[in-house]
């Protein structure tokens, strides 16, 4: 079995975050391991409050885990705070971690609560990026790290080729946040590949971003291509947003297990 570790916040109702990416490793047939950076409380209706674990404390979990198991590969969503960064940075830098993709989570989908500190924002990019196989932002989180206007696919061509300059290897612009098709862009550097869906309308979409970054590290953990890890997670996250769950009263979560369910004839009629 091949082993995928996540470092991420803890989101209480169990749609983003940590809680999204071992459910995610699990429907994938990976072995899941957590480095908790923060503790959020939080539902489908937004969040609203947040503590950072300390530097010293992830760094001390990242070392038990590559101390211990050998890891295939680690997403990076929730990093909070500059200190946090340079923590992680640092250790993955040390284990010499392979295929690392960053996740970088700056807002809440309610857009009311900032995930990742301003200060933060700028050494995500510069000390992050450049470790990453590959960086899968939304709109608004490429607009930030790109500092263009993303309206269209062209505007999202011209930014992943910006962020691209930055350092990782590839970048993926997710489109969840465009109207019409839901269509990610993946640039390698040297050409793109799109990867479409049709919008399901639907306003259970909590988790999306951390279940998609999570879906494709556990496929390069299991020895896929970039291409074909994105592939294979594009119709893993378009089929959990397909059968996503209506709980609480905000935007709910994706079904993380519903390819599997079906499979075993556990599903609910
Ligand atoms: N309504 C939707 N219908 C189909 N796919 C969607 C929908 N919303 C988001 N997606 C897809 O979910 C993934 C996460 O995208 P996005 O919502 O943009 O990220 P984030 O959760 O980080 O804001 C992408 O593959 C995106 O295309
Ligand atoms: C703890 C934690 N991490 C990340 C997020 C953001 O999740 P994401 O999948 O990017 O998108 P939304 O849930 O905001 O749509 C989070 N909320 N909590």
């Amino acid at each position: 079995m091949k082993n995928v570790l996540t470092i991420a916040g803890s989101d209480s109702s169990g749609g983003a975050g940590i809680q999204a990416d071992l459910k995610t490793f699990a429907a994938h047939g990976v072995f899941g391991m957590s480095v908790i950076t923060a503790v959020t409380a939080q539902n489908t209706q937004g969040v609203f409050a947040v503590q950072d674990i300390t530097p010293a404390i992830i760094a001390r979990q990242i070392d038990a885990v590559f101390d211990d198991i050998a890891v295939d590969a680690v997403k990076i969503g929730m990093v909070s705070q500059a200190a946090t960064i340079q923590a992680i940075a640092a250790k993955l830098k040390e284990y010499a971690a392979p295929n690392i993709i960053v996740d970088p989570v700056m807002v809440s989908s309610k857009g009311d609560y900032h995930l990742l500190s301003p200060d933060a924002e700028n050494l995500l990019i510069h000390e992050l990026l450049p470790q990453a196989i590959l960086v899968t932002p939304n709109i608004p989180e490429a607009e930030v790290i790109a500092g263009k206007t993303i309206r269209t696919l062209p505007d999202m061509e011209a930014a992943a080729k910006t962020i691209w300059e930055l350092g990782p290897h590839n970048v993926l612009i997710k489109g969840g946040h465009l109207a019409g098709d839901s269509t990610d862009i993946l640039y390698d550097g040297t050409a793109f590949a799109y990867f479409r869906a049709r919008r399901i309308a639907t306003k259970n979409t909590h988790g999306t971003g951390c279940t998609l970054s999570s879906a494709i590290a556990a496929n390069l953990g299991r020895g896929l291509s970039v291409a074909e890890a994105v592939a294979a997670a594009k119709e893993y996250i378009t089929t959990a947003i397909e059968h996503s769950l209506s709980l609480g009263k905000g935007a709910g979560p994706t079904h993380h297990f519903y390819s599997l369910y079906k499979r075993a004839g556990m599903l609910e009629e």
